[in-house]
């Protein structure tokens, strides 16, 4: 390489000097007097063959030029052969994320700005719950926008003691690395029924969002009573029946069972509304979301400011689990696990219609909190 530069350092003075002599003749009266035979001038005739030789001389030096493009581009196509080999570079294509970021900051040393902005940050919005209504679902189709980071498990920093004391550095700390430019989005179902969250999560930030996701709080509570009695089988514990569990023996709503309270919505959300604006809180239609999620998902895009980039093709409908999964690249399916979409027990519908007497003026006191209402059936 050094010899080839040195070389064509060389042949560039060359070239300069013998332009600076020709330059100094008229070309076209030697050429013409060559023609007509009365160039006698030896001085001119070595003028005459140093020009030729110059073509010549040219002629090569080009085709060298030529050969060190070429083998520029070989080597380039070489080197990328290679890391489309390596294992690091497939890694890097088929991560979209990181696709997507390299295509926002194409100024820079990019690499660096990745490396500077990756970190660990306080969430951004928090999915507060109510349990059994999808919100694991929703965090898990929320991940697939390139512009959005879960936290994988549910944290309870906010409705535990013991987490809560640890402080919020402990809280950041459990936070997943991501790039500033990311919402990060944690999830505890739990935070949405325990009286001290709201002015906690208040305290860490006014400004956050809250996502809820409510459902047709009978199914919620089947869907409850259906987790606990499986849990309970697990551990071979005694397992009461759904009609032993919600009603009293008298027949009457039993309001003591944490089931039937977790889906009086209204009870919760007006402690949440105290403090936050209505348009910081973005309550997601559970049932709607099972049946069509895109159209749920696509609100929450524009809740949180983002743009539209999760599709149609990024799901895939599972008949057998009857609800949809994500599409990953290779084109297989990724659902949620076993325990999401269990099959409930078969209640006796007198105790399905008290129910949903009972919870009507609940559902109509969150509606008007919401100022929207949801179509759950009241018989
Ligand atoms: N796509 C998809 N896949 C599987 N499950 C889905 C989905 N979308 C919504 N759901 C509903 O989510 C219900 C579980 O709710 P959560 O994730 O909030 O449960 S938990 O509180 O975290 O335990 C779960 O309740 P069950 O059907 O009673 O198991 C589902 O009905």
């Amino acid at each position: 390489m050094k010899w080839y530069i040195q070389n064509y350092n060389n042949k560039q003075k060359h070239d300069q000097h013998v332009d600076s002599l020709l330059s100094t003749i008229d070309e076209q009266a030697i050429i013409s007097r060559l023609i007509s035979g009365t160039n006698k001038n030896h001085h001119h005739e070595s003028l005459i063959n140093k020009k030729i030789r110059k073509n010549h001389y040219n002629y090569h030096n080009r085709k060298e030029k030529r050969f060190f493009t070429s083998l520029c581009i070989v080597t380039f196509i070489l080197i990328l052969l290679i890391l489309i080999l390596s294992n690091n570079f497939n890694v890097i294509l088929h991560h979209h994320k990181f696709i997507w970021h390299n295509r926002r900051c194409n100024e820079n040393n990019e690499t660096e700005m990745i490396h500077k902005e990756s970190q660990k940050v306080l969430p951004h919005c928090i999915i507060v719950g109510v349990r059994k209504c999808g919100t694991r679902a929703l965090l898990e189709f929320l991940d697939i926008h390139p512009l959005i980071t879960k936290v994988v498990n549910e944290i309870h920093f906010f409705d535990d003691e013991k987490r809560f004391n640890l402080g919020l550095e402990w809280y950041r700390q459990q936070m997943p690395v991501t790039n500033q430019s990311n919402i990060v989005i944690e999830k505890t179902p739990a935070y949405f029924v325990t009286e001290s969250v709201p002015e906690r999560i208040y305290a860490m930030n006014a400004s956050i969002k809250i996502i809820l996701i409510v459902r047709d709080p009978v199914t919620r509570l089947i869907s409850d009573y259906a987790q606990l009695a499986s849990n309970k089988a697990k551990k071979v514990r005694h397992v009461e029946t759904f009609e032993e569990a919600v009603l009293y023996p008298n027949g009457k709503v039993n309001s003591s069972y944490k089931g039937i309270r977790i889906s009086m919505y209204a009870v919760y959300f007006s402690r949440w509304i105290k403090l936050f604006s209505k348009n910081q809180i973005h309550v997601v239609d559970g049932d709607q979301f099972v049946y069509d999620p895109l159209a749920e998902l696509k609100k929450i895009e524009t809740f949180l400011g983002l743009p539209h980039l999760i599709r149609h093709e990024d799901f895939i409908y599972n008949v057998t689990k009857g609800f949809y999964c994500i599409r990953m690249d290779n084109n297989m399916e990724k659902c949620l696990n076993k325990n999401k979409g269990r099959r409930h027990p078969d209640i006796n519908p007198v105790i399905i219609k008290r129910l949903r007497k009972f919870y009507e003026p609940y559902n109509k006191f969150f509606f008007s909190l919401v100022g929207r209402r949801f179509y759950w059936p009241n018989r």
